[in-house]
């Protein structure tokens, strides 16, 4: 498989300590480690958020290190998705003008039939022009899912995105997402504490004092082993 995501020696001040990493097009992984190992830094230096202070980001081939305003905002804007514990949605737009609204601000046309398709996927047809303020917070989080699957990015960070939700809208937005992925043949980065969510993914990075302190397959290991890893790491984190 192509590497659409290649990280080569990057280092950030002391909070992430010299990460290589590859993630293929079209993988799902999870980004898991205790809170404060360096996982939502990881995240915002692989889209261009934040600059590692060395080492570099092939994104597509491209170093997204070496981009400059406004090509950098640009990049992050055509290329990435992204997907919030707290929805970070409109409140006063409907569910409608949420899924285009960014779509909108970087093309002329949205696909019509692509979103009829994934409101229909995501159960939201019915609640199409009801506004954010009054939708359940499972149903936040699908509109978010169709606000991320709209576009053509190949690459979405979902941050937490089932931390809010209770266990059956847990299952539910984390089947869709991943469906709706593969589908649109996309590229899933999943940031979360929860082994249950990472076992959905192909393959798990445990982040630990800002390094990859282990690397699995999910066919290859289970819950209790994830859960043991993160207890350990944390040990050594508070003892270091
Ligand atoms: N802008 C910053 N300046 C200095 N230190 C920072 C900055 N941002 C994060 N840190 C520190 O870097 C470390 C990693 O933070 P990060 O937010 O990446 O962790 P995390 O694994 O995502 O944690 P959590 O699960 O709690 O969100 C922490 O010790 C944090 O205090």
């Amino acid at each position: 498989m192509n590497k659409i995501i290649k990280i080569n020696n990057v280092s950030k001040e002391k909070i992430i300590k010299n990460v290589n990493l590859s993630i293929s097009n079209g993988e799902c992984i999870s980004i898991m480690g205790n809170s404060g190992a360096g996982k939502t830094t990881l995240a915002n230096i692989i889209s261009g958020l934040e600059k590692p202070t060395s080492g570099n980001v092939l994104f597509d081939g491209v170093d997204i290190v070496q981009l400059k305003e406004p090509n950098l905002t640009k990049f992050r804007s055509i290329a990435i998705s992204y997907i919030f514990q707290d929805y970070k949605l409109i409140e006063y737009l409907n569910v409608e003008q949420n899924i285009k609204f960014i779509e909108k601000n970087n093309k002329s046309y949205i696909d019509e039939k692509k979103y009829n398709k994934l409101i229909n996927d995501l159960g939201l047809t019915k609640i199409e022009k009801k506004t954010v303020s009054q939708l359940s917070g499972g149903q936040k989080q699908r509109v978010a899912i169709a606000r991320a699957m709209i576009g053509e990015s190949k690459v979405i960070i979902a941050d937490e995105p089932t931390a809010a939700l209770d266990m059956v809208n847990k299952k539910i937005v984390l089947n869709e997402l991943k469906k709706l992925t593969k589908a649109n043949n996309k590229t899933l980065i999943i940031i979360t504490h929860d082994p249950e969510v990472a076992l959905k993914c192909d393959r798990i990075l445990i982040v630990s004092n800002g390094s990859i302190s282990d690397e699995f397959s999910t066919n290859y290991v289970s819950y209790n082993e994830i859960e043991n890893i993160l207890i350990k790491n944390y040990k050594n984190e508070n003892n270091a």
